[in-house]
């Protein structure tokens, strides 16, 4: 048994670097095409969790804090905790698909609440994300739309790579071109310090007949209304 990745990935644009090759390592059969890689392959991004409790420690120095008192002696563990989840998340399956003859509708998943870190301030964001596309020969299991969002958001991130990485994926998987992904997202550093003002900032990715058919751009815009 050897792992392998796939031609797509390999020269995908983005993604893999964000991920290591978690999702990227596939057990293939032996006929199909194939590039091999080395089964010692990363596979999953990891953090230095005891450089993270030592940081978390001397984060309380420089704030000023004493990290021997009572109410901070567990807080550096559970800060290196809180990074190490939301570095070393799994999205679990997210490539289930099923053959299909919808290749006439739009299938869109919408209302799927994520949370990022932008990358800027290492602040949270709260990303709303609607995902709709047009199946080629199949479609994709319904949870997998959410697995994938969550996915790109446990990465250091913006909003708009975080939008291409969803629609890259869901083309990836998918096979199709026609993929559209809009973003609604708070952003905490610019509602909770800085300018101080709360907005949310829209963002859309249109691929395929979503960007060239203005009709159907517009009937994806209102499914994703209701
Ligand atoms: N386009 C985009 N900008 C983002 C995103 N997240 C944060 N930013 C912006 O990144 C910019 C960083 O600007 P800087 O001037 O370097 O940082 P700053 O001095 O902290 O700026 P302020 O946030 O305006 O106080 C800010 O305007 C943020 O609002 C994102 O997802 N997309
Ligand atoms: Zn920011």
């Amino acid at each position: 048994m050897v792992l392998h990745l796939d031609r797509d990935h390999s020269m995908n644009n983005g993604h893999a670097q964000h991920n290591g090759h978690r999702e990227d390592a596939h057990v293939l059969d032996q006929e199909q095409e194939q590039i091999i890689v080395p089964a010692e392959q990363p596979v999953a991004p990891k953090v230095d969790y005891p450089r993270l409790l030592e940081l978390g420690r001397e984060l309380l120095v420089a704030l000023g804090e004493n990290p021997d008192r009572e109410g901070l002696a567990g807080t550096p563990r559970r800060w290196a905790d809180w990074w190490r989840e939301f570095i070393e998340y799994d999205p679990g399956k997210t490539e289930t698909t099923f053959s299909s003859v919808a290749t006439d509708q739009i299938v869109c998943v919408s209302g799927m609440r994520v949370f990022s870190l932008c990358e800027h301030h290492l602040l949270p964001m709260w990303c709303d994300v609607a995902i709709g596309y047009i199946p080629a020969d199949k479609v994709l299991g319904l949870s997998k739309f959410a697995r994938i969002a969550h996915q790109f958001a446990h990465q250091l991130q913006i909003q708009e790579r975080l939008g291409q990485q969803i629609a890259d994926e869901v083309s990836r998987i998918t096979g199709t071109d026609h993929v559209a992904v809009v973003i609604k997202g708070e952003h905490l550093c610019m509602s909770a310090r800085g300018i101080r003002t709360p907005g949310v900032m829209s963002s859309s990715v249109m691929r395929g007949t979503f960007r060239t058919d203005r009709d159907l751009r517009m009937e994806f815009m209102q499914m994703i209304q209701s």
